[in-house]
């Protein structure tokens, strides 16, 4: 199975900032003060009713942002998705018929997975690259570095996610198995109540600069 483009760019990207949104009116310069800040890939969850309006704002504005969706729970909400031009979809597990459906409609996903069990039913679905969730809970890279070793020639990474922050986002980035991190950190709650653009550039800035100066090592 070829890797479709978006995971090749999102691995350039290195990470993901993933955002929860009440207010859609938000999207658009929110994604604007991440990519000031170097931060160019976002994921919007699908927990809030704004999240796909969001989708449809930050692609039409926002164009050079790399806009996908998370949290796609049911099929259904893959062509909701697909149709605001989500670039590409994450679960927090792994749904069959979620990625099914997300496959068959041209939609790149990457599932959730904790398990070998899991990582084995993703590759037999197609997917290689997988999320890992919730990554520091399960036990981080040393949890991840046990476990992978028998599917490493099929080429699978993974995206971790859930406890990654500023502090460890470095040592995620430097280890083969990762394609990019993703987290919360950068876009805080707070924050974007207040409409406090500069901090999030500014927390995207720091992200930028930890990624560059761990690969540049
Ligand atoms: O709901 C989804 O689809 C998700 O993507 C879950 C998020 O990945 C985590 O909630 C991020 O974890 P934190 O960075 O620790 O806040």
């Amino acid at each position: 199975m070829n890797v479709p483009p978006i995971f090749e760019k999102l691995e350039s990207a290195g990470v993901l900032a993933v955002v929860i949104l009440d207010d859609a009116a938000t999207a658009v310069p929110l994604a604007k003060a991440l990519l000031a800040g170097g931060v160019n890939a976002m994921e919007l969850t699908l927990r809030t009713d704004a999240a796909l309006d969001a989708l449809s704002a930050i692609r039409r504005e926002v164009p050079d942002m790399l806009v996908g969706a998370g949290t796609i729970l049911k099929p259904e909400q893959v062509s909701q998705v697909f149709d605001r031009g989500a670039l590409f979809g994450v679960s927090p597990g792994l749904n069959v018929r979620v990625v099914e459906t997300a496959l068959e409609s041209g939609l790149p996903f990457a599932p959730g997975i904790a398990t070998p069990s899991d990582i084995e039913a993703a590759i037999e679905l197609g997917c290689r690259h997988l999320k890992f969730f919730p990554a520091e809970t399960l036990g981080g890279l040393s949890y991840l570095r046990a476990m992978s070793p028998p599917y490493n020639h099929l080429g699978i990474k993974y995206i971790p996610l859930g406890g990654v922050g500023a502090g460890n986002l470095a040592q995620y980035i430097v280890d083969p198995l990762i394609a990019c991190v993703g987290g919360s950190w950068l876009t805080p709650a707070d924050k974007i109540a207040a409409k406090d653009w500069k901090a999030i550039e500014e927390l995207a800035s720091q992200a930028r600069t930890t990624i560059d100066t761990a690969r540049s090592k």
